[in-house]
């Protein structure tokens, strides 16, 4: 599936993945919904694989998942993209890159299942990108981290290297990191609008929709509107591999509920007073942990009261049929 659009999705056909075809219009259901293989019912996002056949429609399992939990008290987590193999996380270097928000990114493509690669663009506006993509390495752990200009296309080779035939990538990152520029000069020609300002003066193209472009070379790139803060992307075991060297210290020290706040034998403290571990990184970790747990508390709390729905549908459905006359059972 390529995209979303009001109570339809666009698709392409598996053998028409090589940018030549013209996605087709298919319709959903009133509730937008689509049966999975596991008797689920599902939104389909990008990336998914519809089994089209007359009049029924099956979402194949999904390998990742790009998820978010939203806000509502009883929504869901919130698919962006599916079976995905690389998440780029792109973050500009000027304005100076914001660490925290690329744990934060980091956090959520770990939690897909997919690898995440950083993507530091707009390095011809810096004097040291080298440098800067250091200090990002530093915090991105186990992933690597590559400077880009695509006015220059500095970096770019590096990026090309990854667009293996078959594999998907997704690019997440704020509004204006330049997300649909760098779709675009890997596809090498515009396949999306990108915030250049308007020659008629109605304001800058921003990307409001997520859009699977197949490449010529059999990759695909999934574009996605810019992340706001808002969102609850944490998990506890993505956190643990975004923050290793803070769960590895956690783990050392020595009481295992150490809430690290001056306990004696506490690790963590003991990395803070060092240097090895800088401040701002234990508070991110903090704030991603904290709401990990909130989730993980939401979820549990959403699950029992999905249970019990069920419960008083199969209860009312019963006694529906013990009033009868009703339908016949087979
Ligand atoms: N100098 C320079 N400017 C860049 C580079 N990449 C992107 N830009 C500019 O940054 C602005 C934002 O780029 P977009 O590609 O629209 O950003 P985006 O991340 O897709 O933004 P949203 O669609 O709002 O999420 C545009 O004016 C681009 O021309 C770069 O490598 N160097
Ligand atoms: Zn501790």
């Amino acid at each position: 599936m390529v995209r979303a659009d009001k109570g339809a999705v666009l698709v392409l056909p598996a053998d028409g993945l090589d940018g030549a075809h013209e996605p087709r219009r298919l319709t959903l259901d009133r509730d937008g919904l689509v049966a999975t293989d596991d008797g689920d019912r599902l939104a389909p996002t990008v990336g998914d694989w519809l089994l089209v056949d007359e009049g029924a429609t099956v979402l194949r399992a999904r390998t990742t998942a790009l998820v978010r939990d939203t806000a509502g008290a009883t929504s869901r987590v919130q698919a962006l993209a599916a079976n995905i193999d690389i998440v780029l996380v792109v973050e500009h270097l000027d304005p100076d890159p914001h660490l925290g928000r690329i744990e934060r990114l980091l956090t959520l493509a770990w939690r897909s299942g997919a690898q995440p690669v950083v993507v530091l663009t707009k390095a011809d506006l810096v004097p040291d990108p080298e440098g800067m993509a250091a200090e990002v390495a530093a915090v991105a752990l186990a992933v690597d981290v590559h400077t880009v200009s695509v006015p220059t296309d500095q970096g770019l080779d590096a990026l090309r290297a990854l667009l293996a035939p078959g594999t998907t990538l997704v690019a997440v990152g704020p509004s204006g990191a330049g997300k649909s520029t760098l779709v675009n000069a890997l596809a090498g020609h515009d396949v999306m609008e990108t915030g250049e300002r308007r020659s008629d003066g109605r304001g800058r193209h921003t990307t409001t929709h997520r859009e699977l472009v197949p490449l010529a070379g059999g990759a695909m790139l999934i574009d996605t509107p810019g992340i706001r803060g808002v969102g609850v992307v944490a998990d506890a075991d993505a956190l643990d591999t975004t923050f290793a060297d803070v769960a590895g210290l956690a783990a050392a020290c020595r009481f295992a509920d150490c809430h690290h706040t001056g306990e004696p034998g506490c690790a963590i403290q003991e990395a803070l007073d060092s240097g090895e571990l800088p401040e701002r990184r234990l508070d991110s970790w903090r704030r991603l942990a904290k709401e990990a747990a909130y989730q993980a508390r939401r979820s549990d709390v959403r699950l029992r009261a999905e249970e019990r729905d069920r419960w008083k549908k199969i209860t009312k459905e019963y006694q529906r049929g013990m009033r009868g006359p009703g339908r016949p059972r087979s």
